[in-house]
């Protein structure tokens, strides 16, 4: 039995402008054990899929499961499974972290966890602050306790919304080594990133949606494999010409441009030449996981255009 099912999932929003589709058709399933990657731009639905996996909002369309038991039907029983960390920064302000785990264990009918609350304290590096009211922690202070409160009921299933936006280094690591370990354990975990790194590095699957459809289905070494461009980078401070402008990634000096072969590769060289352009740190690599998901993003716009 899958950990999560999304089976043809679609969901329509009403706005004034008219009924707007934000999921259309969402079908896959995570399997126990996974750690599992759900990638997309501004906008492709990826917070959508986990409201409506959490019991937050209403599919228009489709079925959700959670270790067999329906987000709707069974509501009770799918979000017990469930440790859902949000994107925001929800609190009351009035309880200290210690009170406030309790809190959120209660409302999960557990009782008698200290236990468990200190290994989570101890493990996101919240021990000194078990007393500390609420609202004077730091944003990454807060958003530690959002991760603990995900966890006080020790769900089989961790749901991590864009864990590491706006935070810094340190607790960056300590969460992801957390959340491995909680892995390696058995613990399934449904993450969201705009960070890719990160996805290439800790998840086995990933889905990537646009515009409310999965457009890439697959493990991450398979997505790694399945494209054979290396990227050749370099800096400068000249503006590219415009035929290599539309492919190139820029980050400030640094461009980055797709190539399928050394064939290419020259011909991009030789069109800096011709540009008067001469590039500075050439190195070329292999494509990462940020190569191969601006790949897949392009050819599903190109798909949906012709
Ligand atoms: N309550 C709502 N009413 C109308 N449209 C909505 C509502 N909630 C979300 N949308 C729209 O649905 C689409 C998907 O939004 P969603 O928040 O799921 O995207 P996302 O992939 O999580 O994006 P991000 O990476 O920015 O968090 C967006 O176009 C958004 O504007």
């Amino acid at each position: 039995m899958p950990a999560v099912s999304f089976q043809s999932v679609s969901k329509i929003f009403p706005t004034s402008r008219g009924p707007f589709q934000a999921l259309q058709g969402v079908s896959l399933d995570i399997q126990e054990g996974e750690f599992f990657g759900l990638l997309g731009p501004n906008g492709a639905g990826k917070t959508t899929l986990i409201s409506i996996l959490a019991g937050l909002s209403r599919a228009s369309q489709g079925r959700v499961t959670v270790l067999g038991h329906d987000v709707q039907a069974d509501f009770a029983a799918a979000r017990h499974r469930l440790g859902v960390v949000p994107q925001e920064l929800v609190f009351d302000p009035f309880f200290n972290v210690r009170e406030t785990l309790r809190l959120q264990s209660g409302y999960f009918g557990v009782k008698n966890n200290d236990a468990w609350i200190d290994e989570l304290l101890e493990s996101l590096g919240l021990a000194d602050k078990a007393t500390a009211n609420m609202r004077q922690l730091s944003g990454g202070m807060k958003r530690r306790v959002l991760v603990a409160q995900a966890l006080v009921h020790k769900p089989p299933i961790i749901v991590l919304d864009e864990p590491t936006a706006g935070v810094d280094v340190e607790l960056r690591q300590t969460l992801w080594q957390f959340v491995a370990r909680l892995n390696k354990r058995g613990h399934t975990v449904l993450l969201t990133t705009h960070y890719l790194e990160e996805a290439e590095a800790l998840c086995h699957r990933i889905a990537m949606l646009k515009n409310g459809r999965v457009v890439a289905l697959d493990s991450t070494s398979q997505l790694l494999k399945s494209t054979n461009i290396s990227v050749l980078q370099f800096k400068t401070d000249a503006p590219l010409p415009a035929a290599l402008a539309g492919l190139a990634r820029v980050t400030g000096r640094i461009v980055q441009l797709p190539a399928q072969d050394a064939a290419e590769i020259e011909h991009h060289l030789a069109a800096l030449r011709q540009a008067g352009i001469a590039p500075e740190d050439v190195e070329i690599r292999r494509a990462d996981l940020e190569d191969v998901f601006l790949q897949v993003m392009n050819a599903a716009a190109e798909g949906q255009t012709s």
